[in-house]
C-alpha cells in the first residue's frame, strides 16, 4: 500500500541525458547513429532456413524484451518474426504479407518514449508511431529481404523482388508526406566549405551532395541528383576521419598520458584546440570551414538564462556550464604553466576551451570502428549534415570493413536540390538547445517532461501490467496522441494508470462505474492544478525581432514549454467534462 498526496507530481530536476552526457567532458552527447536501438537491434537475425519465410526477430538484448514479447503475442504475432509468402503470391496477400511485416517491425524498433505513450494504442493495428519509428521499421524491412536474396536461398526470387518494390513504394509514399521545402540563402559564397570538398576528394571522399547555405541552419548538405532509397550520399573513408588515432602522433600524447583519469576524448578536444591554429596541418581545411562563434546554449548570456525561467532547461544549462568550467579549472593554468611550448597559454583560454566544446557537442559523431571500438570523432563533410525529425539518413556510425570507409546511406529518397537531413538521434528540444543550439521544425515526439512521481512502489506483477509497469512517468503534448476518449484524453496511459492505482490499488480500470469515475475525476483535477501551477511558473513569453539570438531561442523554448503545459492541462478539462457527462449520467 501506498500513500498519495496531491503534490505527488513534480517535474524532474535534471534532464535524463545532461546527466549521463556530461559525467566526463567528452562522454559527450555527440550524435550518433548507434543509439540504443541500432546496438540491440542490428542483432536481429534475418536468418531462414525455410525458402517461404523471413524472419524479423525481436533482440533478447532490447531493455524493452519482455515487454514487446507480450505485445506481439497480444496482437497474435509470432514473437520469432516470422512472416509467411507463396510462390504465387499475389499483389493482394503481398501486401498483406508486408502489412504484417510492418506492424510487427514499428514495435520491433519503439522506443522506450513511444512505447510509453503509445500506450493502448499499441493493441490496436494502428498507423505512425513517429517518422523514426516508421523510417526503421521500413529500413529493418529493407535488410531482411536484401539479406534473403543476396544469400541466393530462397527459391522464390521474384516474389523477394516483388516485396522489395512494393516496400520502397511505401517508403516513397511516407517520404512525400513529411518532405519539407528547402529554401537555400542566394547570395552566400560557399568558398572555404567547396575548398573542403576538393581536399575531401582529393583524399576519396566520395559525394553526391553540395553545401550551401539554407535558411535557418547555416550551412546544409543539398543533394545534386536523385537520391534513392539505398543510394550512398556521401562515403568518407577512415583516414579523413579525426579520431583518437591522431593523438598518439602528436608531442602532448605523453603530457597528457600522465593525467590520473583523462579521457582519450578530453584529449582529442585539447588537441583540436591547438591543431586549428597548425598551418601544416592535414586537416587545415576542415578546420577552415568552422564558425568562429557556435551559438549554442552553452554560449548563452545572462538574459538569455533568465529567460528560461520556470523551466527545467536553465537547470540543464548551468550545469553543464558549471561542469565545463570545473574540468577547465582542474587542467588549466597548470598545464599551460609547466608545458607552455606544448600548450601556449594563448590558444588554451576558457572561451577557446568553451569554444572547443561546442565543436565537439554540436560536430562530433560516435563511430564504431572495424576492431569494435565506439569513438567519437569529426567527420569532414559530414559535419555539414544538419538533422531533422523526419531524416533521410539514419544509419551511418559503422565504418565498411570493405571499404574501411563510413557511408552514408538514404532510407528515404532526396530529389536533387533537396537539403538532405541527417538524424543525430532521438534528442529533446532542450537537449538540442543546450549543445546544437537550435530547436528543430516539426513537433518533436522526444520533447517530454519527466516527472517525479512520489508514491511508493506498487506490488503489481509483470503479467497483470504488461503496459502499464513503468517505474518512471512523463508527460508531452496531448496533441501527439491518437486516442482522447473517456479513460485516455490524449494523456499518456501508464501515468493515469498510476495515479488511479494509486487511489485504489484494486481498481478495475476502464469501466463505467460511479466509483471509477469518481476516481477519474480527482486524478485529472490533480493532474490539471498541477499543470496550471506549471503554466504559472511559465509566466508569458513575448517574442521581440529586435532581441538576441539566445534570448530568442531561450524564449522559443519556453513557448515550446507552455504549448505542452497547455495542451495538458486543455485535455484535462476536457477529459473532467467527458468524465461529468458520463457520472450524470449513472447518478440519473
Ligand atoms: C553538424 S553541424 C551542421 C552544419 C551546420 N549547419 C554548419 O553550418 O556548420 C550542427 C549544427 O548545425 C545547426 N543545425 C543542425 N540541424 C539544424 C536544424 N534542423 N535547424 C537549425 N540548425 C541546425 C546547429 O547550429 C548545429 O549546432
Amino acid at each position: 500500500m501506498f500513500s498519495y498526496c496531491n503534490a505527488l507530481i513534480v517535474p524532474h530536476a535534471s534532464s535524463l541525458t545532461l546527466t549521463c552526457g556530461l559525467n566526463s567532458l567528452l562522454s559527450l552527447p555527440a550524435f550518433s547513429s548507434m543509439d540504443d536501438d541500432e546496438q540491440h537491434l542490428n542483432h536481429n537475425s534475418v536468418e531462414s532456413d525455410d525458402d517461404h519465410s523471413l524472419v524479423l526477430e525481436l533482440s533478447e538484448n532490447d531493455p524493452l524484451f519482455e515487454k514487446k514479447k507480450k505485445l506481439l503475442e497480444a496482437k497474435g504475432f509470432d514473437p520469432k518474426g516470422r512472416a509467411y509468402f507463396n510462390s504465387s503470391c499475389s499483389p493482394n496477400s503481398l501486401n498483406s504479407t508486408l502489412e504484417v511485416m510492418l506492424q510487427r517491425a514499428r514495435i520491433i524498433h519503439l522506443d522506450e518514449v513511444e512505447f510509453y505513450f503509445a500506450g493502448v494504442d499499441l493493441l490496436h493495428p494502428e498507423g505512425v508511431y513517429s517518422p523514426r519509428n516508421e523510417l526503421d521499421a521500413f529500413h529493418s524491412i529493407l535488410s531482411v529481404i536484401d539479406e534473403s536474396l543476396s544469400s541466393g536461398k530462397h527459391m522464390i526470387k521474384n516474389v523477394l523482388q516483388d516485396l522489395r518494390k512494393a516496400t520502397v513504394d511505401m517508403i516513397c509514399e511516407f517520404g512525400d508526406k513529411i518532405r519539407k521545402e528547402t529554401r537555400i540563402v542566394a547570395n552566400s559564397s560557399c568558398n572555404t566549405e567547396k575548398c573542403l570538398l576538393q581536399w575531401g576528394e582529393n583524399n576519396g571522399v566520395r559525394t553526391k551532395l553540395e553545401i550551401a547555405y539554407v535558411e535557418g541552419a547555416g550551412r546544409g548538405a543539398i543533394a545534386i541528383e536523385d537520391l534513392k532509397v539505398g543510394d550512398v550520399a556521401l562515403e568518407i573513408p577512415v583516414f579523413v576521419i579525426i579520431s583518437e588515432e591522431l593523438l598518439h602522433e602528436s608531442d602532448m600524447f605523453p603530457v597528457l598520458g600522465r593525467i590520473d583519469g583523462i579521457s582519450s576524448e578530453t584529449m582529442l578536444l585539447l588537441w583540436s584546440m591547438k591543431e586549428k591554429h597548425n598551418r601544416n596541418s592535414k586537416f587545415k581545411c576542415y578546420f577552415d570551414t568552422l564558425p568562429e562563434v557556435f551559438n549554442t546554449g552553452l554560449s548563452f548570456g545572462i538574459d538569455a538564462i533568465m529567460n528560461l525561467d520556470g523551466t527545467l532547461l536553465l537547470e540543464e544549462i548551468v550545469q553543464a556550464k558549471e561542469h565545463l568550467r570545473t574540468q577547465y579549472d582542474e587542467l588549466f593554468p597548470a598545464l599551460c604553466n609547466d608545458h607552455p611550448d606544448i600548450f601556449p597559454p594563448e590558444m588554451y583560454t576558457w572561451d577557446q576551451f568553451l569554444w572547443a566544446c561546442e565543436l565537439w557537442y554540436s560536430n562530433g559523431m560516435k563511430v564504431m570502428f572495424t576492431d569494435g571500438k565506439l569513438k567519437t570523432c569529426l567527420i569532414p563533410v559530414a559535419g555539414f549534415l544538419n538533422h531533422s525529425i523526419c531524416p533521410h539518413i539514419m544509419h551511418y556510425g559503422k565504418v565498411d570493413s570493405t571499404s574501411n570507409s563510413l557511408k552514408f546511406a538514404l532510407s528515404r529518397p532526396c530529389n536533387v536540390g533537396e537539403q538532405c537531413y541527417l538524424s543525430y538521434g532521438n534528442l529533446s528540444s532542450s537537449h538540442l538547445v543546450t549543445f546544437y543550439g537550435f530547436l528543430p521544425q516539426g513537433e518533436n515526439p522526444c520533447d517530454v517532461i519527466p516527472l517525479d512521481i512520489e508514491a511508493a512502489q506498487t506490488d503489481f506483477t509483470e503479467d497483470e501490467h504488461l503496459l502499464s509497469n513503468w517505474t518512471t512517468h512523463m508527460v508531452r503534448g496531448t496533441w501527439f496522441s491518437k486516442n482522447h476518449e473517456i479513460f485516455y484524453y490524449g494523456l499518456p496511459p501508464p501515468l493515469l494508470d498510476h495515479l488511479r492505482r494509486a487511489r485504489d490499488p484494486m481498481l478495475q480500470t476502464n469501466t463505467i462505474t460511479q466509483e471509477n469515475l469518481e476516481i477519474e475525476l480527482e486524478v485529472l483535477e490533480d493532474l490539471r492544478s498541477t499543470f496550471e501551477g506549471m503554466m504559472e511558473t511559465l509566466g508569458e513569453t513575448k517574442l521581440d525581432n529586435s532581441s538576441s539570438w539566445d534570448v530568442k531561442l531561450a524564449l522559443e523554448f519556453k513557448d515550446l514549454q507552455r504549448r505542452i503545459v497547455c495542451s495538458i492541462v486543455t485535455s484535462c478539462y476536457a477529459g473532467c467534462k467527458l468524465v461529468e457527462h458520463e457520472l450524470s449520467k449513472c447518478m440519473a
